[in-house]
């Protein structure tokens, strides 16, 4: 094992960033504040099974977070509010089988924190226990401070994420954040909050973007922004969006870097239209 070197602000296992690193040992909370201290830029995806997983590990993501968005890009609902703790636990397990580096966080879903601390560290106590994730993520500011502080003093780090929480749909819309003084000024005391809680790593989902660089310049923890712009510390997208498989309207802030409904849906009539005209199997497909 090699050590931490907190004086060369270096990973421990000697790997020279978050993303490009070569270790192999799982990426740790603690590479993660390295990396801010470093004032390294990093990437975030999404991933919801296994295999996807596994390609985003070898790609060299470092943080894999297993969303609540599997709500409605991997299990057919129209929002994430109704996903259960038993899904995101399925969902969890096979995210950290499928890789061996990124650290994995799973993301608690709407109504399984809500009642109050004892509720979350039930939740967050299963994700780690069943589904073997080095982290959770859970919405809202302020409003979250007691639950992501007993999470905390209990062992189990915490992702936040404020400004756009989707789990509120039904009360805010998915709306920008933090637009006006009055809004700012909230989304400025949320962050502050999260972070005297404890939480490793803050979200900032659909807030301006000038807003969220005086967020990320304000906190010693780093931002991870979807919606906020170019200055958060990190970026993060849902996986089906950026390689083009969401059906449907995906957020303005997606960039899409691949056609993937296109490939697999020109790969699915090539094989049918095999079938149908009897040219697949050929004879090496065959067992004789
Ligand atoms: N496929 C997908 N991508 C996501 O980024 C995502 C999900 N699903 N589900 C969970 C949440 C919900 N998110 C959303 C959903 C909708 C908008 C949206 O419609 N935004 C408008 C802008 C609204 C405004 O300007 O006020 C847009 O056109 O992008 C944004 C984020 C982000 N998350
Ligand atoms: C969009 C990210 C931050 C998320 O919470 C999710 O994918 O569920
Ligand atoms: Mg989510």
């Amino acid at each position: 094992m090699t050590q931490l070197s907190a004086a060369q602000n270096k990973p421990s296992d000697g790997s020279k960033a978050l993303y490009g690193g070569k270790g192999t040992r799982r990426i740790t909370v603690r590479d993660i504040a390295l990396a801010k201290e470093r004032g390294e830029k990093w990437p975030m995806l999404t991933a919801y099974d296994a295999m996807t997983a596994s390609v985003f590990d070898e790609a060299g993501i470092p943080v894999i977070l297993v969303g609540d968005s599997a709500g409605n890009c991997h299990l057919g609902y129209e929002t994430t509010v109704p996903v259960t703790l038993d899904q995101m636990t399925m969902l969890s397990a096979a995210v950290v089988r499928g890789t061996t580096r990124p650290l994995i966080v799973g993301d608690l879903p709407f109504g399984s924190y809500q009642e109050g601390p004892v509720q979350a560290l039930r939740s967050a106590t299963r994700l780690v226990k069943e589904a073997g994730v080095g982290a959770v993520k859970l919405e809202g500011g302020e409003r979250s401070h007691a639950q992501i502080r007993l999470l905390v003093e209990s062992g189990i780090p915490v992702m936040a994420h404020i400004g756009l929480t989707p789990q509120s749909v039904h009360a805010m819309g998915y709306r920008v954040q933090g637009r006006g003084e009055e809004a700012a000024a909230q989304l400025l005391r949320d962050a502050k909050s999260v972070q005297d809680a404890g939480a490793f790593a803050v979200v900032l989902e659909l807030v301006p973007a000038a807003l969220a660089a005086e967020v990320t310049r304000t906190l010693h923890i780093p931002t991870i922004g979807i919606g906020a712009g170019p200055d958060t510390d990190a970026q993060v997208l849902v996986w089906t969006d950026m390689l083009g498989l969401t059906p449907g309207r995906v957020p303005k802030f997606v960039k899409q870097y691949a056609d993937l409904r296109e490939v697999m849906t020109n790969a699915a009539r090539a094989y049918a239209d095999d079938v149908v005209a009897g040219t697949f199997p050929q004879p090496e497909h065959s067992v004789h």
